[in-house]
């Protein structure tokens, strides 16, 4: 199976979970793309519900495709979020924030009574820190924010956008800086240090949020609970 095929076939069974009346959060990314498609095609086959998205990206897939998309104000309260990650540990301890969707993302998480995250195999690890750690943050604070990350050994590199031209803006017009961090060793005490910084808005670890983590691979979709 390919890794397209995975994110379809995760996408697709987390869209099969979506009931009539349901308040669902629309995660971010690739393999959320293929969660939305397969969203998108039960509400055109008659599936009432209402959504919440986690990136201008998403709202506007999500009602290309005909999903009602709504703010979080006139929705707070969301029944079923399903997202990916870029990596998922032991214990359901996410990084997410690739796409540079983690603010948003964290929110309409926290916002949700279930958070069920669709990955592939390809990003099941031991441990975290191999993909580097996104953490967004108010662009006047960067060089406060980097010496404070670069003392605490996170070695962090702020993001670009693609052409390399300029730096890479969230849809909350904040800036993104990747840790390089190697292996976070206790990711509780990692995040309570970022989150002491100031000018951090949010970072890209997501502990003791998920609830489900469905993993496509060669055998299928694997269930694993936080
Ligand atoms: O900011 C983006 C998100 O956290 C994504 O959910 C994450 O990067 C995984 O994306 P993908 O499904 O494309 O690997």
């Amino acid at each position: 199976m390919t890794q397209d095929d995975a994110k379809a076939l995760v996408g697709k069974r987390a869209a099969a979970m979506v009931e009539d009346g349901m308040r669902v959060g629309l995660g971010t990314g690739s393999t959320s793309v293929q969660f939305i498609k397969a969203l998108g095609a039960r509400v055109q086959q008659g599936l009432k519900i209402r959504a919440v998205a986690s990136s201008d990206s998403s709202a506007e897939l999500g009602r290309s495709l005909g999903i009602e998309v709504v703010s979080l104000e006139e929705m707070p309260e969301i029944d079923l979020y399903i997202d990916g990650a870029d990596e998922v540990a032991p214990g359901l301890a996410l990084i997410k924030g690739g796409g540079a969707a983690l603010l948003r993302e964290k929110i309409v998480a926290s916002s949700s009574k279930r958070f069920v995250c669709v990955v592939d195999e390809s990003k099941l690890v031991p441990h975290l820190g191999k993909f580097p750690l996104p953490i967004e943050i108010i662009k006047m604070a960067r060089p406060l924010v980097e010496d404070k990350l670069f003392k605490l050994g996170l070695n962090p590199m702020l993001r670009m956008q693609k052409d390399g031209a300029s730096p890479l803006l969230t849809d909350e017009q904040n800036y993104i800086l990747d840790c390089h961090c190697g292996v976070i060793e206790d990711p509780e005490k990692t995040a309570a240090e970022i989150r002491a910084i100031v000018g951090v808005v949010e970072h890209g670890l997501f502990l003791r949020m998920a609830e489900v983590a469905l993993v496509a691979g060669g055998n299928g979709v694997t269930e694993y609970n936080g």
